[in-house]
């Protein structure tokens, strides 16, 4: 028998609060709108006055959305978004970033590199603050020898104490490139050179369902973790995408039916919709979500609008449904450049798959 954990869209209804149902309604609107323009953008070429009209009427709504989005989150105190909690000089970097993205014209290796630098951001979005004033020396020998061998030192923040007690928890496929990435910004951080272990949840949603009846299956046979390991740890997931919030639920709520008491749990995002971060935010306790970006809504098949397509896909390429490539497949594809820089990583995820 099959050793696989569902959860239905319907366990997920019930946690929003009316309000919360509110505040998404009147962003769907705003959106709705939005794509109206969409329409007529599209049938336009970029020579018609109507082109120019649209692409206006276009930016005034989004901003119009970004406005609502960040009134409705500033409730929220377990909500971090990033350009809503930085310095206004900072949100330029974040949304070119986010803009590569989103382009459908990005290849698999841009795709990449920008994820890697979203998760930079994301990685001082988290940690700045507990950093204090203390500062930890890096006495760096650089490869220059004459008159004398050379050192430089730098200061960086001291967050020893909130990244030493952290597991990396990967919501397989599309978060095992982004949990990499993290792992290896805390483990250059840390004054020791700590490399977080891992805990591997192969958890797909199920595509040929629709938000509606959507099922997220947590498949046990093919997961990799420790429940010992995860006891009174500050447990970081890192996603490039939180949709429905569905996925992370399902894994949190197992963790916890298993008896695993998390110190802290750590969302961390890329893109994230209003309604998954509301409905992780109600679902769990003791949880602080993450999110480069925020976006308005969900179509039918739980996809974030106007989103980034499908992460998962254009970080490992496309699985044919007959032969899933299993982790250790997954990490050998990301080539001998990501292997050589994420290699601590590799070697943790590889001992955490062979035992
Ligand atoms: O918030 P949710 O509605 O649960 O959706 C988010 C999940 O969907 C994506 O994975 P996907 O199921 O596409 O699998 P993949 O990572 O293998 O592509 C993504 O990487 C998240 O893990």
């Amino acid at each position: 028998m099959s050793n696989k954990i569902i959860l239905k869209a319907d366990a997920l209804d019930g946690y929003l609060t009316n309000e919360d149902k509110k505040h998404i309604d009147d962003v769907t609107l705003l959106y709705e709108e939005t794509m109206k323009q969409f329409k007529i953008l599209d049938e336009q070429s970029e020579n018609d006055n109507l082109y120019d009209e649209t692409k206006k009427k276009i930016i005034s709504l989004y901003q119009e959305m970004g406005d609502l989005m960040k009134d409705i989150s500033s409730r929220e105190e377990n909500l971090k978004i990033y350009a809503f909690e930085t310095h206004q000089t900072k949100h330029g970097e974040a949304s070119r970033i986010i803009a590569k993205l989103r382009d459908e014209k990005t290849g698999h290796e841009e795709f990449v590199y920008y994820t890697q630098r979203a998760f930079e951001l994301m990685f001082n979005l988290v940690y700045g603050d507990e950093a204090g004033k203390n500062k930890n020396h890096l006495v760096v020998k650089t490869p220059v020898t004459h008159p004398v061998q050379n050192y430089a030192v730098h200061k960086i923040p001291d967050v020893d104490s909130a990244i030493n007690n952290t597991v990396m928890c990967v919501m397989l496929r599309g978060a095992l490139l982004p949990s990499m990435i993290m792992s290896k910004e805390i483990q250059e951080y840390s004054s020791t050179g700590h490399v977080t272990p891992f805990a591997l949840f192969k958890i797909k949603r199920d595509d040929s369902k629709h938000e509606a009846d959507m099922e997220y299956l947590l498949d046990l046979d093919k997961s990799y973790f420790n429940l010992d390991e995860m006891q009174d740890k500050d447990l970081i997931f890192a996603d490039p995408m939180n949709a429905t919030g569905g996925s992370m639920v399902t894994v949190v709520k197992y963790l916890l039916d298993s008896g695993v008491k998390p110190r802290s749990i750590k969302f961390i995002n890329v893109v994230s919709s209003l309604k998954g971060a509301l409905q992780i935010l109600r679902a769990l306790d003791n949880i602080t979500c993450y999110t480069l970006w925020m976006d308005p809504i969900l179509n039918d098949k739980a996809y974030i609008l106007p989103g980034l397509g499908d992460a998962g896909d254009r970080l490992n390429g496309k699985d044919a449904d007959e032969y899933p490539r299993n982790m250790l497949q997954l990490v050998a594809d990301y080539g001998t450049n990501i292997s050589q820089l994420y290699r601590s990583q590799v070697r943790k995820i590889e001992e955490t798959i062979l035992g």
